[in-house]
């Protein structure tokens, strides 16, 4: 007799208690290694209840491609959170946004076509290109504060794409450069945190003064921050639109009619075009600037690296220009570089969550609709089976015979499904430019201590808790390779 699926069992997790599941044990920091440590125990699909929620989570890339992406149908939605999506408003952010919801593929048909290769070659060269510039000038100023350079760097290339916005010098000063990174941590704080009103809706209807509902004056702080990040660069843009018709970006490009004349957006299609700008000054600020960090601390500490990236770049581009993206595709050490380092710290260590919109079965296992699905990119781009001796930088992996043979990284390290992040091919090429240029200009060493010895950036190295994690706590130095070379920057 064949079991219905409600009689099959939960994917195995770790012992639960009565009522409140396994919520004592919901990891707070660093999530990704805790999953990756469970699952040697429970194998690579495990099941948490935090109260009466499932969530399941993935730490193989079989069950990730099994799953999410040949069941995409079922596996693509985001899960309803009273915090995030009602009470802090942010149910209309493609990050929120339900796969049921009738925008949802028009936000993704808008977001893939306004960022995709040809975008990011072409239209918005200049834009990149002009960030680089303003990040390697600030390295030669001030190497320490690259982390304030780098979020100015991301952040102004996002600002300048989705609305056509210059960031203002000082860059750390700007007021849309300071709300993003002020945000930081904000939607993740409304759902990591356990709050009753997930399970007990009605307790939204406790009114804010009441003194247990400190959840809600949480979430009205929170919903400040995240309404200021779309409504405000969205009400710049609109004015500046006004008397700058010309300036291009995805905002205008959707602002105007072919002929130039403003489009006259229907009431659906203006909120619409708010809410995908939004995703790209968001999704983008925070990302890019993670992985480039990772190159920072990794190139820093190998010079033998360094040196095949530079000696690829000097026979393929010379010393006398810049590098650019159509250099691209003749630099395979670079690109096997990039994508190792994209493995070894994948900047999004959780992904996103999704959720399913109906019951599944699976390998005997029963997943329930409206289950979270969360995949531990991390684990599967640390499995020693697909990628041996995983926590060792090692950029041969991707090149040779053996090479085309090695699963891609970016087949993970990017999402999965009919989520998958619509920016990659703007990250991809902003961190090659970035990386590419660097090297062409300076070697990287580690900083010194003040008896002059280098300082190991692996040792104290820690790593920020979010939906975005980056390296923390390391320095390093920036050599001009001569002056000529630096003298190009300045052109
Ligand atoms: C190295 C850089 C980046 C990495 C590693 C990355 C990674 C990710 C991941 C893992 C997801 C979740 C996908 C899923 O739910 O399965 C995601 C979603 C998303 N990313 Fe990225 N991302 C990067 C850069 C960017 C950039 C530059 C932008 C925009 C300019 C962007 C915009 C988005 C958006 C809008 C989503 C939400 C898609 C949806 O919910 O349907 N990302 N990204």
């Amino acid at each position: 007799r064949l079991l219905k699926p409600k009689q099959l069992p939960l994917p195995p997790g770790p012992p639960r208690r009565f009522l409140t599941g396994n919520s004592h044990q919901v990891p707070k920091v660093k999530q990704w290694l805790v999953y990756a440590d469970w699952a040697k125990t429970y194998g690579p699909i495990m099941s948490l209840k935090i109260l009466n929620r499932t969530t399941i989570i993935i730490t193989s890339a079989k069950v990730a491609t099994d799953l999410l992406e040949a069941r995409a149908n079922i596996y693509s939605s985001r899960p309803f959170s009273w915090m995030l999506s009602r009470l802090a408003a942010n149910e209309n952010a493609i990050f929120s946004l339900l796969s049921t919801d009738s925008r949802f593929p028009k936000y993704r048909r808008m977001l893939v076509a306004g960022l995709n290769k040809r975008a990011a070659t072409g239209k918005y060269r200049p834009v990149l290109e002009g960030a680089m510039r303003r990040f390697l000038k600030g390295i030669v100023a001030n190497t320490d504060d690259y982390l304030t350079l780098l979020n100015s760097f991301s952040g102004g290339i996002s600002l300048k794409i989705a609305y056509g916005y210059d960031v203002q010098e000082p860059i750390e000063n700007d007021y849309f450069v300071k709300l993003i990174e002020n945000a930081e941590g904000t939607a993740p704080s409304l759902v990591q945190n356990i709050f009753f009103v997930e399970f007990f809706p009605w307790l939204r209807f406790v009114p804010a003064w009441f003194p247990t509902a400190y959840f809600q004056r949480f979430a009205a702080a929170k919903k400040k921050i995240l309404d200021a990040m779309v409504y405000e660069p969205n009400a710049w843009a609109t004015k500046n639109l006004e008397t700058n018709p010309t300036e291009a970006s995805y905002y205008s490009e959707h602002y105007f009619a072919e002929d130039g004349t403003p489009a006259n957006l229907s009431k659906e299609d203006a909120a619409n075009l708010m809410w995908t700008a939004g995703a790209i000054y968001t999704g983008g600020a925070h990302t890019t600037s993670s992985g480039i960090t990772t190159l920072l601390l990794l190139l820093s500490c190998n010079a033998a690296v360094q040196a095949r990236i530079q000696a690829e770049l000097d026979s393929v581009v010379g010393s006398g220009r810049l590098v650019n993206s159509d250099d691209r595709a003749s630099l395979p050490y670079l690109a096997a570089v990039i994508k190792e380092a994209l493995r070894w710290a994948p900047p999004a260590p959780n992904g996103l969550r999704h959720a399913t919109t109906q019951d599944d079965i699976y390998e005997g296992y029963f997943i329930p609709k409206h289950a979270i699905v969360m995949c531990d990119i991390w684990a599967i781009t640390h499995d020693p089976e697909m990628y041996p001796d995983p926590f060792t930088f090692n950029p041969d992996r991707f090149l040779g015979e053996s090479g085309k043979q090695q699963r891609d990284p970016y087949d993970f390290v990017f999402g999965f499904g009919r989520r998958v992040c619509p920016g990659r091919p703007l990250a991809e090429e902003s961190i090659f430019l970035t990386i590419s240029n660097l090297l062409a200009i300076f070697t990287l060493t580690p900083a010194v201590d003040k008896d002059g010895k280098e300082i190991d950036p692996m040792k104290g190295l820690d790593w920020r808790t979010g939906f975005v994690t980056q390296a923390q706590g390391f320095k390093f130095r920036a050599t001009p390779r001569s002056a000529d070379r630096l003298a190009i920057l300045e052109a």
